[in-house]
């Protein structure tokens, strides 16, 4: 299996090289050559598995020769044995045709766990193999940032180094960076929004000088590998409802696009999904440009769902390669119009992004009221980014068609809003009830690309 850059002029890697590699030398994020295959007899025995056997048979051949079978059977098997719930990714009825996918049931209590707890056994695995030590920086809007940190604290091979935006998260998000006691990981407070930690993060990337003197390595959804792992849940949700003797639509709290990404990747494979709905918050720049507005930037609005206040949604980069056929020359030009502000979308890659995906947004009083409403008739407690998916999945809904919403977090990692708008305060798991006593380390830092690269290589352990 081999990978290639959506810029068309980074060296064609193995799943290993573009999963330590993260951002591409090219500026642009790594997709298979050819996408694998299931079809309808594939599909039809995943029913009744666990999740670890679904995602042994969705991941396999995205892998190739790089693990051994029973080395990438380990992997998973230990990466979801610390998830509080036996089926790992559980899906719950709302409503006649409605369906909720809990992805909040990791160490962390966001989706970001699927995946983060994977990589970090295959980094493990491969630097272990290789005897190499790297180091990852992270930019983070809460929840990629908690994930990561707690997938690689205390691992021999790894400095964490994890951006967020200071101010703009959850406090029981910056409690889950900043209170880990190992000394590999890092929480650095920027002065900035994400787009701004993101955009730094991809400047180190750029910089090759330091790249290759600290081995930078990602663990944003730029890496292919947290991309892959959240295909699984696709298969493993659409089994459930009846796929593949019947289509299947998603709604999907998007931000970053990686999430969505999984789905079109799950229906590229042979998933039979009929809609892949893109839910977005007050920044609706992904409704806007799918409804052929063209990604013109504006400012980030502070809002209840903070994980998707992004403007700059790195993987729509990935979506854009394929509805551009995979020329590499047309994203580099939609790329360096970004930087100046923004870009108009071809009609031939808008007719095909628009036949893969539908979009929605919520505002933000349209989302407490989904969170109210939810408690109200169905008993769920939504967080404010699943509210976001429930409200746009209804305006989306077919009669026949099963609408999976994807649930991205636990309410109680975003309890102030919650609670506004339900009442109710979520409370957190039992084995983090300590989170609020624990002592916090944290390091302020500015928003200037020189200064975070000298405080990373002065806070490395090699
Ligand atoms: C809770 C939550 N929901 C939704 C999203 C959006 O996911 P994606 O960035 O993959 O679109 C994020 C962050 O990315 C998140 O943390
Ligand atoms: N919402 C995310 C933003 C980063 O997304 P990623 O999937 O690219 O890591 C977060 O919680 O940090």
């Amino acid at each position: 299996m081999r990978y290639i850059s959506t810029r068309g002029t980074a060296p064609v890697l193995n799943f290993e090289e573009a999963m330590l590699t993260g951002l591409a030398r090219d500026g642009g994020l790594y997709v298979p050559e050819v996408i694998p295959q299931m079809g309808v007899a594939d599909i039809a025995r995943l029913e009744g598995l666990s999740y670890e056997a679904i995602a042994y048979r969705v991941m396999r051949p995205f892998v190739g020769g790089v693990f051994t079978d029973d080395e990438f059977e380990g992997i998973i098997a230990r990466a979801y044995a610390g998830f509080g719930h036996a089926a790992r990714a559980p899906l719950v009825q709302l409503d006649q045709g409605h369906f909720l996918l809990e992805l909040f049931h990791g160490p962390t209590l966001a989706f970001k766990d699927f995946a983060m707890q994977l990589i970090g056994q295959m980094f493990q695995t491969a630097l272990g193999r290789r005897g190499e030590r790297v180091t990852i920086v992270g930019a983070t809007s809460g929840d990629t940032g908690s994930a990561a940190i707690e997938a690689f604290r205390g691992l021999d091979n790894v400095d964490v180094f994890i951006l967020y935006p200071h101010g703009r998260i959850s406090e029981v998000q910056r409690r889950q960076m900043t209170t880990p006691v190992e000394s590999n990981v890092h929480a650095l407070a920027m002065d900035g929004d994400f787009d701004e930690c993101q955009a730094r993060l991809k400047d180190m990337f750029n910089d090759f000088a330091f790249r290759d003197e600290v081995k930078l390595a990602g663990v944003n959804s730029i890496n292919w590998g947290r991309v892959l792992a959240q295909v699984v849940y696709y298969f493993s949700a659409a089994v459930s409802v009846g796929a593949p003797h019947r289509p299947v639509s998603f709604t999907v709290p998007t931000g970053n696009f990686g999430d969505i990404f999984a789905g079109y990747i799950a229906k590229r494979m042979g998933l039979p999904i009929d809609k892949l709905v893109v839910a977005t918050n007050q920044n609706d720049i992904l409704d806007r440009c799918l409804k052929g507005q063209g990604y013109h930037k504006g400012a980030t609005v502070p809002s209840i769902s903070p994980s998707m206040d992004i403007q700059v949604s790195s993987n729509f980069e990935r979506a854009l390669f394929d509805a551009y056929d995979r020329e590499g020359p047309a994203i580099v030009q939609l790329m360096d119009e970004l930087k100046a502000g923004g870009f108009e979308v071809s009609q031939g890659a808008m007719q095909v992004l628009q036949s893969h995906y539908a979009s929605g947004r919520a505002s933000e009083d349209e989302t407490s009221a989904t969170i109210a409403s939810a408690l109200a008739t169905t008993g769920e407690l939504l967080c404010p980014h699943s509210a976001v998916g429930v409200k746009v999945a209804e305006e989306h809904r077919v009669t026949g068609t099963p609408m999976i919403t994807l649930a991205t977090a636990h309410p109680a990692k975003f309890p102030d809003a919650v609670e506004q708008a339900a009442t109710q305060r979520p409370p957190l798991p039992p084995r983090m009830a300590d989170l609020y006593e624990r002592a916090e380390r944290v390091s302020r830092v500015p928003n200037d690309l020189q200064a975070l690269i000298s405080h990373i290589k002065g806070h490395r352990a090699a």
